[in-house]
């Protein structure tokens, strides 16, 4: 199949899907509904929305596809009142830069409820147990859902701007980096070849999107690279990053830049395709 043998039409429509949140996994389907064959599709869709054929596989075998979030639509959304800001918008991996997601006083809140609670931060290895790493040098703590007033109004905003229930959030996490700390490149989604994915996918299934948070504004460093597609967010208080992936999407690879100068704190939620909480 050539480049030249996709109908503008078609390269339109799955453009424009993909963008308003449909999964990989329901765009192949809808394909094949139309009466295109299995191959041709993925090579389509792969082509289109310029991602690597293994992920496009990936989505393919992707047989209990769970809930997926909204994306949020540029120039703004209104959540409950609150503006959040579309600044940057990308296809993919779909990505979303929203600011004033949070208020200045709900980060500096956020970073208070938070500090006496920090304890090195934790990777899941492949046999799913939680280990300190190297790769990842930060302080952190996990707040419980809906734990404090300020918790849950963030949860709740959260679930409103991305259309998806409280209950598929894990808990909110938050990270304290220091000069020289990083999150180097690493993917949210669970890897399904590693022997731990039943462990940490038995509860809520796979990830399916996540909002990293920034507290604070870094003095220097500290912004969150993707480097497939050379884009780095600036770390800015108040703003937000949004990305959403499918198992096995290689462009949704990111990494917590090194602060060089200064402090960083973020908050993340990170989401499930199926209720994370009891
Ligand atoms: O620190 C960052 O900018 C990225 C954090 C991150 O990737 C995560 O919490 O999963
Ligand atoms: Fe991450």
């Amino acid at each position: 199949m050539s480049h030249h043998t996709i109908r503008p039409e078609l390269r339109e429509w799955i453009l424009s899907t993909s963008r308003s949140g449909c999964s990989l996994s329901d765009l192949l389907k809808m394909l094949k509904d139309a009466g295109y064959g299995g191959e041709q599709s993925r090579q389509i869709v792969a082509r289109v929305l310029n991602l690597p054929l293994a992920t496009v596989m990936a989505a393919a075998k992707n047989k209990v596809a769970g809930l997926r979030t909204r994306h949020p639509q540029a120039p703004m959304e209104t959540v409950n009142g609150h503006p959040v800001k579309v600044s940057v918008s990308t296809d993919a991996p779909v990505v979303r830069v929203l600011d004033g997601l949070l208020t200045a006083q709900e980060c500096d809140e956020l970073i208070a409820e938070a500090s006496p609670r920090l304890a090195r931060s934790l990777t899941v290895d492949v046999d799913g147990r939680h280990q300190a790493d190297q790769r990842r040098t930060s302080q952190g703590m996990f707040f419980g859902i809906g734990e404090t007033p300020l918790v849950q109004r963030i949860e709740q905003r959260i679930a409103d701007l991305l259309a998806i229930p409280v209950s598929h959030g894990e808990g909110l996490q938050i990270l304290h980096y220091q000069p020289g700390q990083e999150y180097e490149p690493h993917f949210d989604w669970f890897n399904p070849d590693q022997p731990g994915f039943s462990t940490v996918t038995a509860r809520g299934g796979q990830r399916i999107a996540s909002v990293v948070m920034y507290l604070n504004t870094p003095e220097e460093g500290g912004g969150t690279a993707f480097p497939r597609i050379g884009l780095t967010v600036t770390a800015m208080r108040g703003s937000a990053v949004y990305f959403a992936y499918d198992t096995g999407d290689e462009a949704s690879l990111h990494a917590g830049l090194p602060v060089i100068k200064g402090e960083k704190w973020i908050a993340t939620k990170w989401l499930r395709e199926r209720p994370y909480q009891a």
